[in-house]
C-alpha cells in the first residue's frame, strides 16, 4: 500500500478541521488536511448561511404582511418561490466560493481527498492511502438523522437538500422543533408554504426555561400551529404524507413535503474507531477532555460537531484551534478556559440560551417585553427574558426569546465572561429608547433580591413610555 506522512493529520475540512489546520501550522507542524468531498463547511453549504439567507427573504415578505399596522399599504405579498430559492443558493454559493479558494490555497502536500478510516491508534486508510502521522484531529462534523418511519417518503426533506428546492413547497410538515426545524418552519411559512411543526418532546427550541418556552410557542403559534409531546405517524399518500398526530394534541393533515429537523448526530460511522482502542460513551463518541478536546491519553483529538458538546459554529471553530495546537504540541496539551455557552435560533423573535441553567439558589430577573416601549413602538411587543444570578447577584446565565434577543444575548453572555453583577450592569451606559433597556427591570429584580445596592447616583424608575 502506498504511504505518506505527516505530522498532524486532520480528518474533515469543514470549520473544526480548518481551524485546527490553521492552529497546527501556526504551531509549527506539518499538517494533512483529509476530507472526502472538499466541497465546503457544513455552515456554508447547507447550515447557517442558506438557512438565513431564506430567512431574510422570509424577513422582506412579513415586513410587508405588517406594514398596515403603521398605516402604510403596501398591497398583497407576491412571492416569486423560484427566485426566492435562487437569490438562496446564488450567496450561499458565493459564501462557499470563498471557503472553496482557501482549499485552493492550502498547498499541495498539506491536502488529500479521500475517506479517511482508523487502522490505528496514529494510523489511517485514506481511500487506500496509508497515512502515518504524530497525532489526528478528528473533526468529521454531523449527519442529518432520518428516523425510520420517514425515510421511504417521496419528498423527504433535510437540511441537506432543502435549499436545493427549484420552488417553494405547497405545504410543510416539519418534524422536530429544535432550532433547525423552527427556523425553515418559521421562513417558509412567512413565504406562503402551510407549515406545521410536530415534535416528540415538549421542548421548543431546546429551551430548557419552561416560562420562556411557553412565551416563544405562543408568539410562534401566532403564525403556524406547533404541536409539542405528540407521537407522530407518517404515511404515504397520494399528493405527498399524511401525518397523523396524538398526545398532548391530535389530528391529521396531508403535506406536499416533509422537513425532518430530528437532530444531527455525529459523523463516526465507518471511521474505524475500533482501531484506535479508544474508550467510547454510550453514543460511540470517544471520551475526552473538554478544555484540551484530547482523547484519553491518546495523541487523538476530537473537535466540532462530531465531538456533540455543543454543535454550533462558533465552538466548532474555538475547540479546531485548541486540537489542532494540541495535537502539534502533544504530548505537552495545555486546557483552554472555555467560554460561556450561547446558543442563539434564529427565528422572529429570537431566542437564547445563555450560561449555565438554573440551580436551587439561583435568583431570577425577570423582564416582560409584551409591554416594553421600544419594542412597542416597533410593532413587535412580546416575549420574556429571564436573567439568572447567583446569590451574590453576578450573573451566571440567562434565557430569553424577545425581539432584538439575538444582540442583548451576546451583552448578557460578555457580562457573564467579564464577571459582572447585576448592580455592575446597572452602572453602565442603557441608552433609551431601546431593546436592552428592557433588561432593567429583570437586574433590579436581583438586586433586591441578592441585597446589591442599585447605584445611587442612577433613578430606579422606568423610563418614560417604557
Ligand atoms: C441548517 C443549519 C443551520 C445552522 N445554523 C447555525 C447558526 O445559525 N449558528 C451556528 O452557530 N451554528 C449553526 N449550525 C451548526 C453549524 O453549522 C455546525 O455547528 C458547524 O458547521 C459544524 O462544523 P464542523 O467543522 O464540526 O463540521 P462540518 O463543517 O460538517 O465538517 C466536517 C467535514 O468532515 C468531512 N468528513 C466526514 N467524515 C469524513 C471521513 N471519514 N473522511 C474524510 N472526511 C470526512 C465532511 O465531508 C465535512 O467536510 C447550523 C447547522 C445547520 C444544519
Ligand atoms: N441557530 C442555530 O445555531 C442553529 C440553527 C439550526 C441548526 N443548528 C444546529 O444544527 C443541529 C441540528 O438541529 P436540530 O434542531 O435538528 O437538532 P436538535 O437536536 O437541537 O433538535 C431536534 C428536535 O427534534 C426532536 N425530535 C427528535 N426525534 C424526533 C422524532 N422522531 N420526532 C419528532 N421530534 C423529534 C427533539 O426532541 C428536538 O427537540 C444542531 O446541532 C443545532 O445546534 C443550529
Amino acid at each position: 500500500m502506498a504511504e505518506r506522512k505527516t505530522e498532524i493529520a486532520i480528518i474533515g475540512a469543514g470549520t473544526a478541521g480548518l481551524a485546527a489546520e490553521r492552529s497546527a501550522r501556526r504551531a509549527g507542524a506539518r499538517t494533512l488536511l483529509i476530507d472526502d468531498r472538499f466541497a465546503g463547511t457544513t455552515c456554508a453549504t447547507v447550515g447557517c448561511m442558506p438557512s438565513k439567507l431564506l430567512i431574510a427573504a422570509a424577513k422582506a415578505a412579513q415586513g410587508i404582511r405588517e406594514a398596515d399596522r403603521f398605516g402604510i399599504s403596501a398591497g398583497p405579498v407576491r412571492i416569486d418561490g423560484k427566485a426566492v430559492m435562487q437569490r438562496v443558493r446564488r450567496l450561499r454559493d458565493d459564501f462557499v466560493s470563498s471557503i472553496l479558494e482557501t482549499f485552493d490555497a492550502l498547498p499541495a502536500d498539506s491536502k488529500l481527498k479521500g475517506k479517511a478510516r482508523f487502522t490505528g491508534g496514529t494510523t489511517l486508510d485514506v481511500d487506500g492511502l496509508a497515512v502515518e502521522a504524530r497525532a489526528i484531529v478528528i473533526a468529521t462534523g454531523s449527519f442529518a438523522m432520518v428516523p425510520k418511519p420517514y425515510r421511504d417518503l417521496d419528498n423527504l426533506l433535510t437540511n441537506e437538500n432543502v435549499f436545493e428546492l427549484d420552488d417553494l413547497p405547497a405545504s410543510l410538515g416539519v418534524i422536530g422543533a429544535g432550532p433547525l426545524g423552527l427556523e425553515l418552519a418559521q421562513a417558509f411559512a412567512r413565504l406562503g408554504v402551510k407549515v406545521q411543526v410536530f415534535g416528540e418532546g415538549g421542548k421548543i427550541a431546546g429551551l430548557g426555561d419552561a416560562a420562556v418556552a411557553t412565551s416563544l410557542r405562543a408568539l410562534l403559534e401566532k403564525e403556524f400551529p406547533v404541536h409539542l409531546d405528540v407521537e407522530i405517524t407518517p404515511e404515504k399518500v397520494s399528493g405527498g404524507t399524511r401525518i397523523r398526530w396524538s398526545g398532548k394534541s391530535e389530528g391529521s393533515a396531508v403535506f406536499s413535503h416533509v422537513l425532518v429537523a430530528t437532530g444531527r448526530p455525529p459523523k463516526l460511522d465507518g471511521l474505524g474507531l475500533e482501531a484506535t482502542g479508544l474508550d467510547l460513551d454510550d453514543h460511540g463518541t470517544p471520551v475526552f477532555d473538554i478544555t484540551t478536546l484530547q482523547c484519553g491519553a491518546a495523541p487523538i483529538f476530537i473537535a466540532g460537531d462530531t465531538n456533540a458538546k455543543a454543535p454550533l459554529l462558533h465552538e466548532a471553530s474555538a475547540e479546531g484551534a485548541i486540537a489542532g495546537h494540541n495535537a502539534a504540541t502533544f504530548p505537552k496539551v495545555t486546557p483552554s478556559k472555555r467560554k460561556t455557552m450561547l446558543a442563539i435560533t434564529f427565528t422572529e423573535p429570537s431566542s437564547a440560551m445563555i450560561g449555565k441553567p438554573p440551580e436551587d439558589d439561583t435568583i431570577v430577573g425577570e423582564a416582560d417585553y409584551s409591554d416594553q416601549g421600544r419594542a412597542r413602538v416597533e410593532g413587535r411587543a412580546g416575549g420574556l427574558v429571564r436573567l439568572y444570578a447567583d446569590p451574590k447577584g453576578l450573573l451566571t446565565g440567562a434565557s430569553m426569546a424577545a425581539p432584538g434577543t439575538e444582540h442583548m444575548a451576546h451583552l448578557i453572555a460578555w457580562a457573564i465572561e467579564s464577571r459582572q453583577t447585576a448592580a455592575d450592569l446597572l452602572n453602565l451606559p442603557i441608552y433609551h429608547p431601546t431593546l436592552e433597556e428592557g433588561m432593567r427591570g429583570a437586574l433590579r429584580q436581583i438586586c433586591k433580591t441578592a441585597a446589591l445596592p442599585v447605584p445611587e447616583d442612577r433613578d430606579e424608575g422606568n423610563a418614560a413610555g417604557v
